[in-house]
């Protein structure tokens, strides 16, 4: 059985159930407290919103919502809010959990918290987005806030979705909250360095561990799944670390240039079409030859599930960097683990967004704001610190940096719920 929970029915591939796994497996290395992982496979709380907005044609469309608040013992809960159509809660439950690991393993003061809305966003007029953000933040307002739960930006969701969860929370207690969220426009409290954030915590992480394994990324081959904030980020500090950036796949299509992109030239195309689909300067591929693209790195930057046991045995990188959250399933990982690919986890390889996020939240709070290169120093150092602690829990139980990572996460968060005494 994976799961006693009513409300959702976890499969060993869904992201629930993957999670799950992860738990099971760090479980040995967490000592006494191991008696109290239960805690880790349930959400503390879970909202289901229904959102009805007027459309532009004048007809009423009503949208599913959730926040899912998975642990707050270690303080407000923190994670962004993720716009698709294929959002479901047991997706926003992983989402959560995955980021109450993630802000533990960083060491930030956080639970782990996610929200979603289950809409194609680019059905939207902007109008409709507004106030889709609008009433979705008002009726998740009485769960959030600036010391409860602070949301962020995630897939298809910006700063100005943030500025309209601000304004909207703001509106509705009667005060200017800049902290309720993060990821905001600079002139509203957002941070500096944020919006490149994740992609440069992925770069960070990803060149410690190159040369972990003796990889030199000058020339290194490098593909990338998803091209938005994430894996474009990312593939352009690669870039300037000397590295060719040969296969991109998004949504509308699949590119592969042997010799590398050249960014100055795709960037511009990405940003009027949408997509690199159709990009000429490289070749068009079929979707599913992306994972036979000769490379040395890998950078899955889109959603979750997309390395499966199939694609595993033909990925030819050597080191796998998970930009996205969940993007290995748990046959997945077992093959990479076994043919000697070297996977650095979506809790510490993404973990570069919601560590400026907690810049964000403090500069908001103390009303002083800090230069972007303050901002790249003290992400840099958090990173590699917290790579480097991982690294050693790995070496010590000859672990995967996956089980290392939620042993060191799950240890933290299981250690502050016990000292808060909320154990019978
Ligand atoms: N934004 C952040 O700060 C953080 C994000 N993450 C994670 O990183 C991942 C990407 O997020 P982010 O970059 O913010 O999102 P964006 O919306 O900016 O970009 C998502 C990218 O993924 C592509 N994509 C979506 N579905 C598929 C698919 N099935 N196959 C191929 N490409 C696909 C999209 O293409 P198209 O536009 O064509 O649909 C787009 O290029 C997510 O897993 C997210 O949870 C993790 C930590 C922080
Ligand atoms: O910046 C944040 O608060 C959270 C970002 C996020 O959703 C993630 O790390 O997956």
């Amino acid at each position: 059985m994976i799961s006693n929970l009513s409300f959702v029915t976890p499969t060993p591939d869904s992201p629930w159930g993957t999670y799950l796994m992860q738990v099971d497996r760090v479980t040995p290395y967490l000592g006494h407290l191991a008696r109290w992982v239960e805690t880790l496979k349930r959400p503390k709380r879970a909202l289901i919103v229904d959102i009805p907005i007027e459309l532009d044609d004048g007809t009423v469309a009503h949208y599913e919502g959730y926040r899912v608040q998975h642990n707050m013992s270690r303080g407000p809960g923190k994670g962004g809010v993720r716009y698709h159509p294929d959002v479901t809660l047991e997706e926003v439950m992983a989402l959560s959990a995955w980021m109450s690991v993630k802000n533990a393993a960083v060491n930030l003061p956080y639970g782990g918290a996610k929200g979603g809305i289950r809409v194609d966003p680019k059905k939207l007029s902007n109008k409709e987005l507004e106030k889709l953000t609008r009433r979705y933040t008002s009726e998740i307002g009485f769960i959030i806030g600036p010391q409860q739960d602070i949301p962020a930006p995630d897939v298809n969701t910006n700063g100005q979705i943030m500025a309209w969860m601000m304004d909207t929370y703001s509106m509705n207690v009667g005060a200017t909250a800049t902290g309720v969220v993060t990821g905001k426009p600079i002139h509203l409290g957002g941070s500096l360095g944020r919006v490149k954030a994740t992609g440069r915590g992925v770069f960070v992480t990803g060149r410690e561990a190159a040369r972990r394994i003796g990889l030199d990324l000058q020339g290194a081959r490098v593909a990338v799944q998803g091209f938005g904030n994430v894996g474009s980020a990312a593939g352009e500090l690669f870039v300037q670390a000397g590295a060719k950036i040969v296969a991109i796949q998004d949504h509308s299509g699949t590119i592969f240039n042997d010799k590398g992109f050249d960014l100055a030239e795709l960037m511009p195309h990405v940003r009027a079409t949408g997509g690199v689909g159709g990009f000429k300067g490289g070749e068009k591929m079929n979707a599913e030859e992306f994972w036979d693209v000769k490379c040395d790195i890998l950078i899955p930057a889109a959603l979750e599930g997309q390395i499966t046991a199939e694609r595993a045995r033909r990925i030819t990188a050597k080191l796998v960097l998970e930009g996205a959250n969940g993007p290995t399933l748990g046959s997945g990982d077992d093959v990479l683990s076994d043919r000697g690919i070297l996977v650095v986890p979506d809790v510490i390889c993404n973990a570069g967004g919601v560590t400026v996020s907690y810049f964000e939240w403090v500069q908001d709070f103390s009303s002083f704001f800090w230069t972007e290169d303050e901002i790249n120093v003290r992400l840099d150092k958090i990173m590699v610190d917290a790579l480097k602690r991982i690294w050693a829990v790995a070496d010590e139980h000859k672990i995967t940096l996956r089980t290392a990572t939620f042993a060191v996460a799950c240890e933290r968060i299981l250690i502050a719920r016990e000292e808060r005494g909320l154990y019978p």
